[in-house]
């Protein structure tokens, strides 16, 4: 596996490079998905919290979007109850709901709020319901199955697909001057609670409100082909093809998804990159290391 980035460390090195470039994105809506694989290293999390107090007050709005996956697992096995994937999304029951909902929107997002008070921000958790901000109906997959080699639908449960962003709510939140950070749980025209991937959220919110980037902050250095090695740019249609020849699987195929679906809703460019990497975003936004696999239109 190879990553390009530079061994920059080095923060006042990170913001001479970035100085230049801030005006670029002056009062633009960036949406940073932090995922819960990168999240799981302390160094990597406290440089994440800090370059999104250094995107705030460079004058760009940040709005942070946070998964939880192997967290979430750990509670479920702690408590017992038995989890699968199919397609990279977590079958959902209403047991497994009701963890999601307390790992996510409880003990993750409030970790999240806290790391940004601590590097000088000021920061608001919120999950797709509060404020009625991600309506989400039942998700519909079809999964190509090896043995028959056949499209079946699979019922997932509990997990959500967002149907309906009000933007009020986020707009609100920015305009106070707080940095938004969301928890991908949503709620349903019947009353129920929807697991949705952080991947899907973020990019329903990045397409509602027509984000200038999305940053999908993960722990591989991006898109990787059959040897391992990163793909630094790929078209939609690569992206297809790569998906149905099985070199992206699992957790990816959301992920590259949600690109596909933010770049048709007008985001103007998406990136999957390492976020254990220091100072991924900073360097992502504002310097010329940019790493990470860019997807385009075409
Ligand atoms: N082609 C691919 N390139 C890179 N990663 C891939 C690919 N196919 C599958 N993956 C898997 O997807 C994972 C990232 O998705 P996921 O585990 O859901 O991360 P996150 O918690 O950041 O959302 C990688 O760790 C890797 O195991
Ligand atoms: C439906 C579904 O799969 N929901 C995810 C939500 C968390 C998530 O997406 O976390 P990462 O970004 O860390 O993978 C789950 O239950 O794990």
């Amino acid at each position: 596996m190879t990553d390009p980035l530079p061994n920059v460390h080095v923060r006042a090195e990170i913001l001479t490079q970035a100085l230049p470039h801030m005006q670029r994105y002056d009062q633009e809506i960036v949406v940073i998905k932090y995922g819960g694989h990168a999240m799981g290293d302390p160094a990597a999390a406290e440089d994440f919290a800090e370059d999104i107090v250094l995107l705030e007050q460079s004058g760009l709005k940040p709005i942070v979007v946070h998964g939880g996956g192997p967290q979430i697992g750990r509670m479920l096995a702690r408590l017992g109850i038995e989890s699968e994937f199919k397609g990279g999304l977590r079958v959902t029951d209403e047991a497994t709901v009701e963890v999601v909902e307390m790992v996510l929107a409880g003990s993750i997002n409030k970790q999240i709020v806290g790391w940004i008070a601590a590097e000088g921000g000021r920061a608001i958790g919120l999950c797709g319901k509060d404020g009625n901000m991600v309506r989400a109906k039942r998700a519909l997959r079809t999964i190509r199955d090896p043995d028959s080699d056949t499209e079946q639908e699979v019922d997932l449960g509990l997990v959500g697909e967002p149907e309906h962003v009000e933007r009020g709510v986020l707009d609100a939140v920015l305009k106070a001057e707080l940095i938004p950070v969301l928890a991908p749980v949503a709620y349903g025209a019947d009353g129920k609670t929807y697991n949705v991937n952080a991947d899907t959220f973020a990019g329903a919110i990045a397409g509602a409100l027509r984000a200038k980037r999305l940053l999908l902050l993960t722990d591989v250095p991006g898109v990787l082909d059959k040897d391992k090695n990163l793909i630094p740019e790929l078209t939609v249609e690569d992206c297809r093809r790569l998906i149905a020849d099985g070199t992206i699987t699992a957790g990816m195929i959301p992920k590259v998804e949600t690109c596909i679906y933010a770049l048709e809703q007008g985001v103007e460019a998406v990136v999957i990159l390492n976020g254990k990497v220091a100072h991924a975003a900073l360097l992502e936004l504002f310097t010329d290391f940019g790493a990470g696999t860019l997807i385009r239109r075409t």
